[in-house]
């Protein structure tokens, strides 16, 4: 499932054509086509570039977008404008009222796009324009836009249909050809093995047509049980939120009666647990060496940032739940903790792994998204020395919160200025003065990381330092054996209330089943 959830929203097509005047119309002739039966469509997207770090290319594929200009700069200072070309699927708004012509939609607090339709011919209109005996400066424009036009690839939206509140519902989701079949179903997966088991959840490898998959599934009762619906549910809503390189894309949900299930990219190259955890007793932690730690360090912080920019939260970050993909790049899993948060906004629920917990978790003076930040700092501490700052085999809890809320954490051997300025500044105990607090920005703006060029990184254009050896696409040697834990999947569970039923609404039901 592609990360952008498109809400269909109808702006009139006076609102609309007025609204793209702005961007297009400066020669005064042209005016947007609206009569239009086939299925193209631009998208007008609006980037808020002072809220957001988040490059476009991490929300498109790379070369699929254009930045364009408005015609009254003045007027959307600190915003950027990209155009991209959609296909439009017409809601059934539209088929009922019998206007296909113009829809809009709205993306998440960063975005905001508008759509109209045009035909191929658009770029010819564009031309004429351009031969009037306007001004250069109009000519010039002209040109820009009509370059525009040419260079903008399809960009499909698909239909999803979900419950809410008992009721059928309608979400619009831009599907990029990314070749993954979004439209998966439970019966065309083979069940291979388990990698992985968390409180309330069994993880699978399963394979379609010898692509591999991971598959989260998780019992409805256990869930219920565990009063952990609300997050349960919160997770699917999140992940199918995200498109980012170095976070896991949720491929597709579904529920039956029993079970609800995250078919997830199988990601191929174990826990970064693993990485720091060796040797076969897996006790004992090892370092990295500092430019490992600072690669891991990076990617993790952008996506993080990225997270935080969309108005979320993780809360769990922790080795176990940093995969490495088959390229070497980390890849943030489990959104189970993660949480909606307003900017100025606190949330008081004592929530985490106790390693990696923060100081205002712990005193529960309520956190923001700088839980984050500490989390992170205590994974590069980890990497660079080896040793938790707080941890350690046998420590028990009240001693680890009292360290992580009282103590100055050992201090860092055998690595850069750099490196000890950043963790010094991640681990400081008060929230509000720890780096990123104030803009997420300023973590990846760190000193430490600046011998390193985050686009080329977000593109995987530069070698990782360490790189899975993998046999074939289903090889999964780099997780743990688990073979010696049943297969929940298969068991009965008791039914669970109604009323906790509809909580999975938003789930798309099958009756198909996973083996
Ligand atoms: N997409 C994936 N590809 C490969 N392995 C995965 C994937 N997602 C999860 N895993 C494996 O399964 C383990 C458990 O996954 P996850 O943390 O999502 O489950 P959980 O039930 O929420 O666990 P916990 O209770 O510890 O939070 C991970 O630590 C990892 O080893």
């Amino acid at each position: 499932m592609s990360s952008i959830n498109a809400k269909p929203d109808y702006h009139s097509p006076q609102r609309l054509r007025a609204k793209l005047n702005h961007f297009l119309d400066d020669s005064g002739r042209q005016q947007p086509k609206t009569n239009i039966a086939d299925a193209s469509a631009l998208a007008l997207f609006t980037v808020d570039e002072s809220e957001t770090s988040v490059q476009m290319e991490d929300m498109f594929p790379i070369g699929e977008i254009k930045r364009v200009s408005p015609s009254s700069p003045h007027k959307y200072s600190g915003l950027s404008h990209y155009l991209t070309k959609a296909q439009l699927t017409p809601n059934r708004k539209s088929r009922m009222s019998g206007d296909n012509s113009l829809q809009s939609v709205s993306l998440d607090s960063s975005f905001s796009s508008s759509f109209y339709e045009c035909d191929d011919d658009s770029s010819s209109n564009l031309d004429r324009s351009s031969q009037s005996p306007d001004s250069s400066r109009r000519r010039k424009r002209a040109s820009l836009r009509q370059d525009a036009y040419r260079q903008i690839p399809t960009f499909t939206w698909r239909r999803e249909s979900v419950i809410h509140n008992g009721r059928r519902k309608f979400n619009y989701v831009p599907v990029e050809d990314d070749g993954i079949d979004h439209d998966i179903n439970l019966n065309d997966l083979r069940k291979h093995r388990l990698l992985g088991e968390g409180l309330f959840g069994q993880v699978w490898l399963a394979s379609s047509k010898s692509r591999p998959y991971a598959v989260k599934v998780q019992s409805k009762y256990e869930l219920a049980e565990g009063a952990k619906i609300e997050f349960a549910v919160r997770e699917k809503e999140i992940m199918s939120r995200m498109k980012h390189p170095f976070i896991i894309r949720l491929v597709k949900a579904y529920q039956d009666h029993q079970f609800i299930y995250l078919i997830m990219d199988f990601v191929k190259g174990g826990e970064l647990w693993s990485l720091l955890h060796p040797c076969t007793d897996k006790v004992d932690t090892v370092a990295l060496p500092e430019r490992q730690s600072k690669f891991y360090t990076l990617c993790l912080a952008d996506a993080v940032v990225y997270i935080h920019n969309r108005k979320y939260i993780f809360r769990d970050l922790k080795p176990e739940n940093i995969l490495i993909d088959a390229a070497g790049y980390p890849v943030l899993v489990d959104f189970g903790l993660a949480k909606r948060l307003e900017r100025g906004e606190k949330t008081y629920t004592t929530v985490g792994t106790p390693a990696y917990c923060s100081p205002e978790i712990i005193n529960g003076d309520g956190h923001t998204r700088c839980t984050d930040y500490w989390s992170l700092g205590i994974i590069a501490y980890e990497m660079l020395m080896g040793a938790n700052p707080f941890s350690f085999e046998g420590i028990d809890q009240f001693s680890l919160y009292r360290a992580i809320a009282e103590d100055d954490y050992p201090p860092l051997k055998n690595v850069s200025e750099d490196a000890a300025d950043f963790i010094r500044r991640m681990l400081i105990k008060d929230p509000t003065k720890r780096l990123g607090a104030r803009s997420p920005k300023d973590v990846l703006n760190h000193e430490w990381f600046d011998d390193f060029d985050l686009t080329a990184i977000r593109r995987r254009k530069i070698k990782a330092p360490w790189v899975p050896e993998l046999s074939d696409p289903l090889d999964s040697s780099h997780f743990d054996d688990w073979s010696d834990l049943d297969d929940k999947s298969t068991h009965t569970f008791p039914e669970i209330d109604h009323k906790d039923e509809t909580l999975f609404d938003s789930f798309p039901l099958t009756s198909q089943s996973f083996h």
